[in-house]
């Protein structure tokens, strides 16, 4: 079954430190939500997490604490930043396939299917809110037991959103965890599992999101809101 720690893990960029004392349980079968505001910390923390950024402190997956062993277990597309604009969907996929031994080309095409994936486009000709949905058709395509999703909804607009979130919950493996970064939980509250709120350097806060409606009767976005206007307290 996946899982993923962290203990004691703390960052720093340029002297500054950007993360600090972080300790995170998370458990197979979970969509978590991986929330704060704008510079928290959420894409560091995936990248600590994928080994790409080094820190100190403990990470394991799936027991698997050191770097290269670590990142087999996790699916994680950074931003697409290492190929060229000139490359066809359909030679990103290839090399995917090439790359990945866990890659699952059927599951991809029928992603490629639902989300309208043009596979003769380019990618520098993708909008922003396509290039996402790449993101997610090549990330979900893995088999592995941490999918991590940075914001996949960022500029993107509601009908695609919507088809997003459907694919999220088709196409992730019920065994496994899923991280999805955003400023908003509204977009994503109906799937997740549990939050995990970024704030002052640190994790503020990890709690089931059924536990949120019933112990406090309000929606998990009142709830959320209220962590930054002082209403809520973690008391967990
Ligand atoms: N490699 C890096 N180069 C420059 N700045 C970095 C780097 N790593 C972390 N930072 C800094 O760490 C802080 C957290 O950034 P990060 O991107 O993790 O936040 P975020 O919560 O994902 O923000 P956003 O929601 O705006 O994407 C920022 O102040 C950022 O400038």
């Amino acid at each position: 079954m996946a899982t993923l720690t962290l203990k004691n893990v703390a960052y720093k960029h340029n002297q500054r430190q950007i993360l600090q004392d972080v300790q995170l349980v998370l458990s197979a079968g979970k969509i978590v939500g991986l929330l704060g505001e704008n510079g928290a910390g959420k894409t560091t923390l995936m990248r600590l997490i994928m080994g790409t950024a080094k820190g100190r402190g403990e990470i394991r997956v799936n027991g698997e604490a050191g770097v290269v062993a670590r990142k087999q277990h996790i699916s994680f597309t950074d931003h697409l930043s290492g190929f060229s604009t000139g490359m066809k969907l359909e030679q990103i996929a290839k090399f995917y396939a090439s790359v990945y031994p866990d890659f699952d080309t059927t599951r991809y095409q029928e992603m490629v299917a639902f989300l309208e994936l043009d596979a003769q486009q380019k990618l520098g000709e993708l909008s922003k809110g396509t290039r996402e949905k790449l993101i997610i058709a090549l990330t979900l395509s893995r088999q592995a037991a941490v999918y991590l999703l940075d914001e996949p909804f960022s500029g993107i607009d509601s009908m695609s959103r919507k088809k997003i979130i459907n694919s999220i919950i088709k196409w992730t493996p019920d065994e496994a965890i899923l991280l999805i970064s955003d400023h908003y939980v509204s977009e994503i509250a109906p799937i997740l599992d549990e939050i995990v709120v970024v704030k002052d350097q640190t994790i503020t806060l990890h709690q089931a999101t059924d536990e949120i409606r019933d112990r406090y009767g309000i929606e998990l976005e009142d709830y959320y809101e209220q962590l930054y206007t002082g209403g809520a307290t973690d008391d967990k």
